[in-house]
């Protein structure tokens, strides 16, 4: 280099999706924060507009009404790996996001249309602003919101392992309820019309059924380091 500065690699969008409980918050978190790239938990959106559509008593099985309050809410996400945030209208919503309720009306409230273009523009906004490059996690990031991502990866794993995960996650849940819970959610996002969970024809499909958390993680950094050098 001319100004003896050292060469910085270009910025790299990597776009991880797949079902619920397959990894991807885990393992999109530890990779940017190996690489040193900005995070985006794009569920944590979706589930920060339903949080608030509940809160203000929208009605979340009435589309319209959803679809009518669907740009009021601000959502506001940090995207430090090391401390990812949410808030609503100022509000930290990382807690309430993840309750029952929230998770049993997100499919509902993602599903509307104009909540996704809205979601999808904030999306976009974020992914173009992070200045080394972004792992974006969610359902429709290879397909729909980032098609021209670097590298695209699709996680799955089987529905027996999402649900032994996310039981020992809830102390005490019970397995059979969890895996009836998971599947009935991936069917409602899978089959929705617009921007469904799918894989994306260029994504690279990750198997996480048999392998641990750290495999999971070591196989995704290499395969951005392989992406970068060109192979
Ligand atoms: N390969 C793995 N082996 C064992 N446990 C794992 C593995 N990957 C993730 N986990 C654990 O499974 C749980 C669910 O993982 P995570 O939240 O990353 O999944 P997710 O795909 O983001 O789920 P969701 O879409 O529902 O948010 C966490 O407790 C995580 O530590
Ligand atoms: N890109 C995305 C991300 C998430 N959703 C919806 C569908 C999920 O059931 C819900 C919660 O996601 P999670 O926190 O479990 O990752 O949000 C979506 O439609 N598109």
């Amino acid at each position: 280099m001319e100004n003896g500065a050292a060469p910085t690699a270009p910025a790299v969008i990597v776009a991880i999706d797949g079902p619920s409980g397959t990894g991807k918050s885990s393992t999109s978190k530890a990779v940017a924060a190996q690489l040193g790239l900005s995070y985006l938990d794009t569920g944590a959106q979706y589930r920060a507009i339903t949080w608030w559509m509940v809160t203000n008593g929208i009605d979340t099985d009435d589309p319209h009404a959803v679809a009518a309050a669907a740009d009021k809410p601000e959502i506001v996400s940090g995207t430090d790996p090391a401390g990812p945030t949410i808030t609503v209208d100022g509000v930290d919503v990382a807690g309430p996001i993840r309750t029952q309720e929230v998770t049993s009306k997100v499919s509902a409230v993602s599903a509307v249309p104009e909540v996704r273009a809205r979601i999808t523009e904030l999306q976009r906004t974020i992914a173009a602003a992070a200045p080394l490059g972004i792992v974006v996690e969610g359902r429709d990031i290879g397909t729909t919101v980032l098609p021209d991502a670097d590298l695209k990866i699709f996680l799955t794993a089987s529905a027996e392992a999402r649900a032994a995960r996310r039981s020992g996650e809830l102390k005490g849940a019970d397995v059979h309820a969890t895996r009836e819970a998971l599947i009935k959610r991936d069917a409602a996002d899978s089959s929705r019309k617009t921007s469904p969970l799918a894989k994306a024809g260029d994504a690279v499909e990750v198997d996480t059924t048999a392998l641990s958390l750290p495999q999971v993680i070591e196989c995704v950094v290499t395969l951005v380091e392989e992406k970068r050098a060109g192979k």
